[in-house]
C-alpha cells in the first residue's frame, strides 16, 4: 500500500525526534522511496519542517493537557505535528486534522493500543483550550517559545544584537528559506532566465547578487536546466563567498572544505588555465563534488583529493597557491530556515571547539599561499565565535596576513569583514573575511 503523506511525514518525524536523524537527508530519503504527487511531497515537506522548527512551541502547548505517560514511540511526534496543523495550517480543517490522526495512531500503535483514543483526547482537549505562551515580563522565556528557540539561542542573540534585533532574527529565521539559484557564468544568463520564465519559475533578481535568481516554486532540480549545469541550487548569501576574490583565470586556487562542491565549481567557473584542488576530509563526500563539476561542466578544472586541511601542508610542497578559501565546518547557525534542528542539536560549547577547528585549518592552510595572495575565510553561522574571534586570533598569530576590502556585484566590505544576518536579505546568515599575505 502507497504511504499517504502524512504517513510519510511522521516517520520522517519518528527518525529525526526520537533517533536523532537530520531533517533534510531522512525526508529526502522518505519521499525518493515514495509515490507522492508533487502536491503531496510538499504538505509532507510542509508537516516535517514545520513541526521541527516549532517543536519548542508545540511541546509548550502539551502543558497541562498529558495525563498519561506516553509510551509508544510515534504519539509524541504525531501529537506535535498535528498541533502544528491545528495551530498552523488554516487551510486544514480540525476535523480532518483529528480524523487524520486516528487513522495515524491505529497505523503506527501497537495492536489494541489505545494510541489513538490517547491522541484524540489531548488533541480536542487543545481545540478548547487554545494557544498558551508564558508570561512576556520574561522575556528570553516568552521569546524562547513564541518562535520556539532554546533560552540559550535567545540570551546569545540578545546579548549580540539586543532585543529588537533578536525578534526580527528569530522570526525571520522561521520564515520559509527562498528557492535560489545561481546561474553558471558559463552559460547565457538571459538564455537561461528564459527557460526559467517558460517553465514558470518566475526568476526574480537576488538583491544580494545579479547572478542569482529567486524562484517562485520549488522543483527546479528536475529540470532539464539544472540538469544540463545551466545553474545550480545555492543561497544568494552563500553565492558572494567566491565572488570576493579577484581572479585572472590563470590562478591554482585551493578550496580546502569543498563537500558537496558549490563554491568548487564557482571558483572553477572563473578559470581559463587555472586549476581548482577541491579538498575534504571525507572520501565519500567528494563524489559530490566531482559530480557537481560534471554537471556545470569544469570537471576539467577541477582536482579532487581526500585530505584532512589540517594536514594539509603535509601534501603540498609549499607557497603553491594563488588563492584559498576555507569554507569552513561551523555550527550552520544561519541555516536555521533549512535546517531547522540545528537550533537543538548546537549548544553554546560548541561555538568554541569549531573556533578551535577553525583556526587549525587556517593556520595549516595558510603556510600554502603564496605571496600577495588572497584567502578568504567563510562560515554560514552568524556567532562571533567562529567569524570576527576567529579572524582576530589568525591575525593575531599571523602578522603577515592583513584584511582586505573586498567589492562584490551588489555589496562591498570595507573592513574586509562581511557579515549577512538573515532578517536584512531574506538569505542565509553568512560571514566572509578576506585576507592577503604580505609580500
Ligand atoms: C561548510 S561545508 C563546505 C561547503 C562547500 N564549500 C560548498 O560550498 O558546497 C564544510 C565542509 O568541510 C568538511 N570538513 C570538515 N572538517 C574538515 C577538515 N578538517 N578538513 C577538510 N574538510 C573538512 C566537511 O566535510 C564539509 O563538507
Amino acid at each position: 500500500m502507497n504511504k499517504s503523506a502524512r504517513a510519510i511525514a511522521l516517520e520522517t518525524l519518528i527518525r529525526i525526534l526520537q533517533d536523532g536523524s537530520y531533517s533534510n537527508i531522512s525526508l529526502n530519503n522518505s519521499l525518493n522511496n515514495s509515490h507522492l504527487s508533487q502536491t503531496d511531497q510538499n504538505l509532507a515537506t510542509r508537516l516535517v519542517y514545520g513541526t521541527v522548527q516549532y517543536k519548542i512551541f508545540l511541546d509548550y502547548q502539551l502543558k497541562g493537557l498529558l495525563k498519561t505517560k506516553i509510551t509508544e514511540k510515534y504519539l509524541y511526534p504525531l501529537l506535535l505535528m498535528s498541533l502544528y496543523q491545528l495551530i498552523f495550517l488554516d487551510k486544514i480543517p480540525d476535523r480532518a486534522v483529528l480524523d487524520e490522526a486516528n487513522k495515524l495512531a491505529k497505523q503506527f500503535g501497537k495492536r489494541h493500543s489505545a494510541g489513538f483514543k490517547i491522541a484524540n483526547g489531548i488533541l480536542r482537549s487543545f481545540i478548547r483550550r487554545g494557544v498558551i505562551l508564558p508570561d512576556e515580563s520574561d522575556q528570553i522565556e516568552y521569546l524562547s517559545v513564541k518562535e520556539s528557540f532554546p533560552t540559550w539561542l535567545v540570551q546569545y542573540f540578545i546579548d549580540h544584537w539586543g532585543e529588537k534585533r533578536t525578534q526580527k532574527i528569530l522570526q525571520s529565521f522561521n520564515e520559509t528559506a527562498k528557492n535560489s539559484v545561481r546561474l553558471s557564468s558559463l552559460k547565457n544568463k538571459g538564455k537561461t532566465l528564459n527557460g526559467l520564465r517558460k517553465l514558470g519559475f518566475d526568476p526574480q533578481e537576488s538583491l544580494l547578487s545579479s547572478q542569482v535568481a529567486i524562484l517562485s516554486k520549488g522543483g527546479v532540480s528536475e529540470t532539464d536546466l539544472f540538469k544540463n549545469g545551466d545553474l545550480t541550487i545555492q543561497d544568494e548569501a552563500a553565492s558572494l563567498v567566491v565572488d570576493a576574490f579577484d581572479f585572472k583565470g590563470d590562478e591554482q586556487v585551493l578550496d580546502a572544505c569543498s563537500a558537496p562542491g558549490g563554491k568548487t565549481v564557482q571558483i572553477a567557473e572563473n578559470l581559463t588555465s587555472g586549476k581548482v584542488t577541491a579538498l575534504d576530509i571525507h572520501e565519500k563526500k567528494l563524489r559530490l563534488v566531482r559530480q557537481n563539476a560534471k554537471r556545470m561542466g569544469v570537471s576539467d578544472k577541477l582536482v579532487a583529493k581526500a585530505v584532512d586541511a589540517r594536514k594539509a601542508d603535509q601534501y603540498f610542497s609549499g607557497q603553491e597557491f594563488a588563492k584559498i578559501l576555507v569554507d569552513a565546518p561551523c555550527s550552520g547557525l544561519g541555516l536555521l530556515r533549512r535546517k531547522p534542528e540545528i537550533r537543538y542539536t548546537k549548544s553554546k560549547k560548541d561555538l568554541l571547539s569549531l573556533q578551535k577547528i577553525q583556526l587549525d585549518i587556517l593556520d595549516h592552510v595558510s603556510h600554502l599561499l603564496q605571496e600577495n595572495g588572497g584567502l578568504v575565510y567563510s562560515t554560514c553561522t552568524i556567532s562571533t565565535e567562529e567569524d570576527e574571534d576567529v579572524v582576530k586570533s589568525f591575525l593575531a598569530s599571523h602578522p603577515k596576513f592583513e584584511l582586505v576590502p573586498f567589492k562584490l556585484k551588489k555589496i562591498a566590505s570595507n573592513s574586509g569583514m562581511l557579515k549577512i544576518l538573515p532578517d536584512s536579505y531574506g538569505s542565509d546568515g553568512f560571514f566572509i573575511a578576506k585576507f592577503k599575505l604580505r609580500g
